[in-house]
């Protein structure tokens, strides 16, 4: 406590050090004043220069070390009353108040100019003391920027006209105050019709014009963004599409929708929009200070001065507004995972009564919202109050000097309609520079999170290329250790080798958790293993292209999934041109045709969201015809029989019989099936325990002969 009052007191000496320093020195150059031009302007060159050096000095003896901000802030405080006097000097041939007189009215003035620009300058580029990871991620932002903006190449013609449209309506934009303000004059001095008339033609003109071209600017601008943006989703969608399954493991779903719904649509605004208003703004506010020095460059000097203080009440607001945009994002995202969970689960919850339990929990998301909600509303009504008082504050100071010049007749008063005309415009120009370019950076970061997933590339290549016309099927699972990548530590599978047969069907048994899935996955061709490789006919699964693996390997899931469309589309799911007759044969050999056919409309029925209005068995049968119908060399079969009844089960394992040559691999927890195995083989520890048919397992009494009454239900053992 004691070293912080220290710290302040000494700091609080350095500054009134510093002011008298500087004071001494601002008067004792006006005691130097002198009439020719030269002498004047080497004046006040010095004097900056002697003023920095005893500023520096000063600082750097009090405070011991000289910040990069305090170097700014010098520089533009000492040199600013001999840049903004030799500037006007070489521009306009006059004086300014403050050049040979140096009244503390001065010093104050360039004092607080300097102030405003050094604050404004911190807050809107600040110098960070990580400024090393500051410029990485500057120059992240301008590749990801580049990157875009090549991607939005594309579309170039839609953006040329978008820039070109935008032009023509800055230019006829920025006309109509100045024709308005002629158009005063005209009536306020002698009145001639002929210049009234064409005044009021050219201001005619040039609205229309420039409402032709923002429509015009507009409709271009928006297709742009849409087709970028439609562009981006595809991209972004198939890259995604071929991402590692560890990838959807470990990437929340929130995340996945999130960065294809709202990111690529932010992405779409960086060019299309943001650098297209940006610089229509930019043009705009440029013609706007040079028409408002032709008319007062005095004038245009004061409104100005405005400028930092407007963009640094914006940068706060921004900051403040975004950072709680963000998070009320985050809290409604929270709230419709509330509703979505109680929704989907409503059984679960009205089995258990926790009906007020969820609306509590759901109503306190929603206070959550409403206090953000508040909380933001408040800056926007602090940060209207500060816009609307340093606007109307300007606009006093605007009209008291406007008057002024008038009575001194340095300007007319449609001269000064014309200066206030611009002058609303140009606050409204550079609130929405500060807000584009936040815009834009937020824009650029939503980019860097889309192309984050799209330079992601697999670790499981798909890159193979070997497609054979015969295939036997044989599959051998060579010294394969295997640990999932969420979980590095634990290994599944540890020297594990198995061969599977082209003709004859293997099951898989074994505890819970042992592997047996994990099998069916490293066939899948879903994860890479740590060691060892899985042979197809004595070749790398990784080394058959893609497509074909799958077509050769078709797999039926314990769970299995169905898309929102058609029992056809489900059965013909990846295939093109099935015929009905090859899918009614695949539905005949799932069991499946029957039920089909008393269906209302048959193959054409609608399935239901991830096939909802199917029963467990039903939806079994569909995703067996699925994979019977690419009539696959190798057909895996993990835990299909648990939710298929006795019959059906038996109708489809005959079947399977019926192909002789093809291989099958079943994950079974029922005694009936795995009995009818060619071949039994148990896993425990992530190796091979046991193999061979299920009476020679049952003559060895080993690990298969005690885990079949734990295993197998006990209407099966019977
Ligand atoms: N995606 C995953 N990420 C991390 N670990 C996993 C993953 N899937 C499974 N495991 C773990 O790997 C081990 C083997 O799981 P697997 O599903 O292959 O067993 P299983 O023998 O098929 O079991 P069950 O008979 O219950 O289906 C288990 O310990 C499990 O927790």
């Amino acid at each position: 406590m004691a070293g912080s009052v220290a710290a302040t007191i000494h700091k609080a000496a350095a500054l009134v050090l510093a002011v008298f320093a500087d004071l001494s020195l601002f008067y004792a150059s006006g005691l130097a004043a002198t009439h020719s031009v030269v002498g004047h302007l080497g004046r006040l060159w010095v004097s900056a220069a002697l003023r920095a050096l005893a500023l520096t000095a000063v600082t750097l003896f009090t405070l011991g070390d000289l910040r990069p901000w305090l170097i700014r802030f010098i520089a533009a405080y000492t040199l600013l009353p001999a840049v903004f006097e030799t500037g006007t000097k070489a521009l306009y041939h006059e004086e300014s108040q403050c050049s040979q007189m140096a009244g503390v009215r001065c010093w104050l003035m360039c004092a607080g100019a300097s102030l405003a620009a050094a604050l404004f300058w911190e807050i809107t580029v600040p110098d960070t003391d990580e400024e090393a990871a500051g410029k990485k991620s500057k120059q992240k932002a301008r590749v990801l920027f580049v990157r875009v903006l090549l991607l939005s190449l594309h579309d170039y013609i839609l953006l040329l006209g978008g820039l070109v449209f935008l032009s023509l309506a800055v230019l006829c934009e920025m006309f109509i105050p100045f024709y308005t303000g002629r158009v005063i004059d005209i009536l306020g001095g002698q009145y001639q019709q002929n210049e009234f008339l064409s005044a009021l033609l050219f201001m005619s003109l040039y609205s229309l014009g420039s409402s032709v071209s923002a429509g015009c600017r507009g409709g271009t601008l928006l297709c742009a963004i849409s087709s970028f943006t439609c562009r981006m989703k595809v991209k972004l969608f198939e890259a995604l599409t071929k991402q590692d399954i560890e990838f959807f493991e470990t990437t929340k779903t929130g995340d996945i929708t999130s960065r294809l719904s709202k990111d690529t649509t932010l992405m779409g605004r960086t060019v299309c929009l943001n650098v297209n208003v940006l610089l229509r703004t930019f043009i705009k506010t440029l013609g706007m200070i040079s028409l408002m020095m032709n008319l007062s460059w005095k004038l245009t000097f004061l409104v100005l001065m405005e400028t930092p203080i407007t963009g640094l009440i914006q940068n706060l607001y921004d900051t403040h507004y975004q950072r709680l945009s963000l998070e009320m994002q985050d809290s409604m995202a929270e709230t419709n995972e509330v509703a979505s969970e109680v929704v989907s689960g409503i059984h679960v919850v009205r089995s258990f009564n926790t009906e007020k339990q969820e609306a509590c929990r759901y109503d306190k998301c929603l206070m959550k919202i409403h206090k953000l909600k508040t909380h933001r509303d408040l800056v926007t009504a602090a940060y209207l109050l500060a816009r609307r008082l340093t606007g109307l504050g300007m606009q006093v100071i605007m009209l008291y000097y406007g008057r002024l010049f008038i009575q001194r007749g340095q300007m007319t008063t449609g001269n000064l309609v014309s200066f206030i005309l611009y002058q609303s415009d140009l606050g409204d120009n550079i609130r929405s520079l500060t807000y584009i370019f936040g815009d834009m950076l937020n824009s650029v970061g939503a980019a860097g999170k889309v192309f984050e997933y799209l330079d992601q590339k697999p670790k499981v290549s798909t890159d193979g290329k070997l497609k054979p016309d015969q295939l036997t099927g044989h599959v051998s699972f060579h010294r394969l250790t295997f640990a999932y990548p969420t979980n590095p530590n634990k290994a599944v599978l540890q020297d594990f080798s198995l061969e599977l047969k082209p003709g004859q069907m293997t099951a898989l048994v074994g505890p819970s958790g042992e592997g047996k899935s994990t099998c069916v996955s490293l066939l899948q061709h879903f994860y890479k293993p740590e060691d060892g490789e899985i042979l197809l006919d004595n070749e790398p699964l990784k080394s058959y292209d893609h497509r074909f693996l799958h077509k050769k390997v078709a797999v039926v899931s314990q769970d299995p999934v169905l898309f929102s469309d058609s029992i056809r589309y489900n059965i013909t799911y990846g295939l093109a041109d099935c015929s009905q007759d090859e899918v009614q044969e695949a539905a005949r050999k799932a069991s499946a045709h029957d039920f089909i056919m008393q269906l209302q409309k048959g193959y054409d029925t609608e399935v239901g969201e991830r096939g909802g209005q199917l029963s467990k068995s039903e939806k079994q049968r569909i995703a067996i015809a699925r994979a019977l119908i690419r009539q696959p060399q190798v057909l895996i079969l993990d835990e299909i029989t648990s939710s298929l009844d006795a019959e059906s089960e038996n109708k489809i394992l005959q079947e399977l019989a019926r192909c002789p040559t093809q291989t099958v691999l079943v994950v079974a927890h029922k005694l009936t099936t795995v009995e009818k195995a060619d071949q039994i083989v148990v896993i425990g520890g992530g190796k091979v325990e046991e193999r061979g048919t299920h009476q020679e397992l049952m003559d060895l009494r080993g690990s298969y002969y005690k885990l079949r009454e734990k295993l197998f239900t006990a209407d099966d053992v019977a």
